[in-house]
């Protein structure tokens, strides 16, 4: 087994980006249940950002999502991050909510929408001028929903055209990354649908252009982790958004689903550099907290791929590697089964006690008193999130 201090000294250096967008309201297209206390803008919305980073202590980045959290200046936003021990993380763009999107925003027929949908890009690499970003998130809703609709090859030009724009336009610290989705909102093709699609444009674009691989965004049944596998060997893995499905792209916390496939993931980012600095991925999360309490369920999330880390930290790699050199199948597996079969909660607790934390984060929250003071403060004015 992996020596304790080691894994102990990497689940302290352990650095998880929590999504403004966590923290507002969000639902489905039948609901969305507003909760009392919820930010109202993407100052309050770091505010709670900084509850759970005081909680876990391994949560100080913040991913913005533009318009969503667009203000006047960014440069203080910036600034009341800093105050609050936290840094803006990825910058997410959006061209899926604008009527003129409908048949699609870079991969559009129409070179106005293109226009538009380009423009809104390089507007959000001059908020990562301002904010510090290192990342551009690019998701696209783009697709077409019948056969026949438009011409396959003719969007993956448009596409391609659209990007090589914005990566020209990227400074030499910033990266864009790209983020696939098998369908939804389309529902026949999706322009950016797997990662042989993204990471196929990232190539041509240049070392700057990575790929994101949201744990929800795959047909039912792929190897997650062999995707992960890969893109580490070929340096082409620029960032996770986690969360996780039990159907489709349900969003919901990291590790409540699957926690298995998630320590399976984490095994491969573990034993191919991963977690070094050096390998720049960025452990995201992506959800939306539809019915359940929003900062302790990004709290509850941030435990879950701190467990699902320090399993794969503790997986005995010389015994793995010398069964599989022998072919030893049931004791290499047994190998992993060890480690995923770990109680590594007194050892997280051991860690958060040594980082001078509560042991239970969740208590610790319980404690501040903070969700009650923001129930009652945060009266009147427009909620953030879904339908506002
Ligand atoms: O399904 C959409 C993707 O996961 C994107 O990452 C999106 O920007 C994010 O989910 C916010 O809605
Ligand atoms: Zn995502
Ligand atoms: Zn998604």
């Amino acid at each position: 087994m992996a020596d304790h201090a080691t894994v102990k000294t990497a689940l302290k250096a352990q650095v998880i980006e929590t999504p403004s967008w966590g923290y507002g309201n969000s639902g489905t297209r039948f609901k969305v249940f507003a909760q009392q206390g919820v930010p109202r803008d993407p100052f309050e919305k770091l505010d709670d950002a900084a509850q759970v980073h005081a909680a876990t202590g391994v949560a100080p980045f913040v991913s913005l999502h533009i318009p969503w959290d667009k203000v006047e200046d960014y440069a203080a936003l910036a600034a009341h991050a800093e105050e609050r021990g936290l840094t803006l993380g990825a910058i997410n763009s959006n061209t899926f909510q604008d009527d003129d999107y409908k048949l699609g925003s870079v991969a559009h027929p129409d070179p106005k929408v293109r226009r538009k949908a380009v423009d809104h890009l390089l507007e959000c690499v001059d908020i990562m001028d301002a904010t510090g970003s290192r990342d551009l998130k690019l998701w696209f809703a783009d697709g077409t929903n019948y056969p026949g609709q438009d011409d396959i090859v003719a969007r993956q030009d448009r596409l391609f055209e659209a990007l090589s724009e914005v990566y020209a336009r990227l400074g030499e610290d910033q990266r864009m990354i790209l983020e696939y989705k098998f369908f939804e909102p389309a529902f026949y093709t999706t322009d950016v649908p797997d990662w042989g699609t993204s990471y196929a444009h990232c190539l041509k674009l240049g070392d700057r252009a990575r790929v994101v691989v949201d744990t929800g965004h795959h047909a039912p049944g792929t190897n997650i982790e062999f995707i992960v596998a890969f893109l580490l060997r070929e340096r082409k893995l620029g960032a996770f958004d986690f969360n996780s499905r039990f159907y489709a792209d349900d969003d919901l916390m990291v590790g409540s689903a699957d926690p298995f496939q998630l320590f399976r993931i984490l095994h491969e980012v573990a034993k191919n550099g991963g977690f070094a600095p050096e390998a720049q991925v960025a452990f995201m999360l992506d959800q939306c907290h539809n019915i359940e309490a929003k900062i302790p369920a990004v709290i509850r999330s941030v435990m879950n791929v701190q467990e699902a880390t320090a399993k794969a930290l503790l997986v005995d790699t010389d015994a793995l590697r010398c069964a599989q050199q022998a072919g030893d199948v049931l004791g290499a597996n047994a190998v992993l089964m060890d480690a995923y079969n770990t109680d590594v909660r007194p050892l997280l607790r051991e860690v958060r006690e040594e980082m001078g934390l509560h042991p239970d984060p969740l208590a610790a929250y319980r404690a501040s008193g903070w969700q009650e003071r923001i129930v009652a403060e945060r009266v009147g004015g427009l909620q953030a999130g879904w339908g506002a």
